[in-house]
């Protein structure tokens, strides 16, 4: 599936005058009340909104980023969550999709089970897991560190991510942490990223920008594990299979 193509000019030099831009759809799906609408507001504008209200149907909003000189359009679908909002959308929403962020609270254990149906809807509607895919765990501003019921354990989420071939963060859309943690599991080389919503743009985008057409026999072979490479310039490669 390729991006699709825009054309602008600008008044500026005449090397400006003809911008290239790839648009990327990017679908972001997961239980109602996990944050979507809030952190797809974080991504595009920059803000936490100061109020939200159930989102029927489907949101447009976009962030522009420039990569390497590149220009990268992402179209975030903010889409319902509920379900009596969104049955008679969900074909339009799988339609050339070029990125899936699945969402869930880390203060909401409901929200991560109810991860596997959306990969199932993933399945159901084609999206294979040549298409990247992003799992975030949202909210993690009400993380009480000294409880674990009641709580997803960011282990559990990075298995999670693991089996599914996805690049794993999380974050608050509301007040996103100063301070970047990495870390590598005992167990076998897996690191994850807890960091601020900027990173989440760039992985997307750094992603999509080498993914010039997504096809099944590009697939990045997955063996079980992955590593964050460079986490201070996330428009390299942030993590591999290996
Ligand atoms: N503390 C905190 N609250 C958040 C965060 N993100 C969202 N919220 C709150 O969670 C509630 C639901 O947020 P939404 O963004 O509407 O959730 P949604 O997933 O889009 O919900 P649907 O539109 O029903 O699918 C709102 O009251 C938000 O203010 C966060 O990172 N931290």
């Amino acid at each position: 599936m390729e991006s699709s193509l825009e054309f602008s000019s600008s008044l500026g030099s005449v090397s400006s005058l003809l911008t290239r831009t790839r648009t990327f759809k990017v679908l972001v799906i997961g239980d109602s009340g996990v944050g979507k609408t809030c952190l797809t507001h974080r991504l595009c504008a920059g803000e936490f909104p100061r109020r939200v209200e159930a989102t029927i149907g489907v949101d447009f909003r976009d962030r522009l980023l420039d990569i390497d000189g590149e220009k990268i359009k992402l179209q975030l679908w903010d889409t319902a969550g509920q379900e009596r909002f969104r049955k008679s959308m969900v074909q339009h929403y799988y339609r050339n999709v070029h990125a899936v962020l699945f969402i869930y609270d880390v203060t909401c254990p409901a929200s991560f089970s109810g991860l596997a149906s959306w990969v199932e809807e993933c399945r159901q509607n084609s999206l294979g897991q040549e298409i990247p895919r992003f799992l975030v765990g949202n909210k993690n501003d009400l993380r009480d560190p000294c409880r674990i019921e009641g709580q997803v354990s960011q282990e559990r989420a990075i298995s999670f991510a693991k089996a599914h071939n996805m690049m794993f963060f999380e974050t608050s859309a509301k007040n996103p942490p100063n301070k970047c943690v990495s870390g590598r599991r005992s167990d076998g080389g897996v690191s994850y990223q807890q960091d601020k919503v900027e990173d989440i743009v760039a992985a997307i985008g750094a992603k999509l920008k080498r993914q010039k057409r997504p096809s099944a026999a590009n697939a990045p072979v997955h063996n079980g594990s992955f590593k964050i490479l460079n986490k201070k310039r996330p428009d390299k490669e942030m993590w591999t299979c290996c």
